[in-house]
């Protein structure tokens, strides 16, 4: 069981695009990668800004769930690895990037890691616990953060700082 995340780190659209960049950045001396794995669903979404700018066009998925909200259960994986793509992992010659949003206490990137014993894993955010398990990420965030990403978010009234003038 992790620490209570009660601070909050709230992600816009734009500086998602700007951090996803900012690690396709970082990505582009460590490749040239074969495939892209992302750790759906929330992997999906830099896969594809990275994918764009390291102009990788052989993209798999891995379905790992896990959390209910903010509650960590058991983890289930709902779709594994086609064989190709682990093959691509297994040869010499060749490299496969693992991608997921963040890491948190590491137990989703730890199962998928261990799929892809060769592979170079990445993420855009990453806490404490988990931070050793990827190769490259972009912004460390602690562990009692709760980062909010923008898929998630709606537009929504906020109380004055002065309190309800009801
Ligand atoms: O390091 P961990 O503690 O395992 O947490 C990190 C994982 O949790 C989130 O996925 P989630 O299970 O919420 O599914 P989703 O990507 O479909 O939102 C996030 O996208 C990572 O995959
Ligand atoms: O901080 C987080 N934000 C969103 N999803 C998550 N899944 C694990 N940790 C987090
Ligand atoms: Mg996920």
């Amino acid at each position: 069981m992790s620490a209570p995340q009660n601070k909050s780190f709230p992600v816009s659209w734009d500086q998602f695009h700007r951090d996803s960049r900012a690690l396709a950045w970082r990505l582009n001396s460590e490749g040239p990668f074969d495939a892209i794995v992302c750790i759906t669903r929330g992997g999906l979404v830099p896969a594809a800004i990275i994918a764009r700018e390291l102009g990788i066009r052989v993209i798999e998925s891995v379905s790992i769930s896990s959390y209910e909200y903010k509650d960590q259960g058991k983890l289930q994986v709902l779709k594994s690895i086609a064989d190709d793509i682990l093959a691509l992992d297994a040869a010499d010659d060749k490299k496969v990037l693992i991608v997921d949003d963040l890491v948190d206490t590491g137990k989703t990137g730890r199962a998928v890691r261990a799929m892809l014993p060769n592979a170079h894993f990445a993420t855009v955010y990453a806490k404490p616990l988990a931070r050793d398990l990827v190769n490259s990420f972009v912004t460390e965030v602690s562990q009692d953060t709760w980062i909010y990403f923008p898929w998630d978010m709606d537009v929504s009234y906020a109380p004055p700082i002065h309190g309800s003038d009801d």
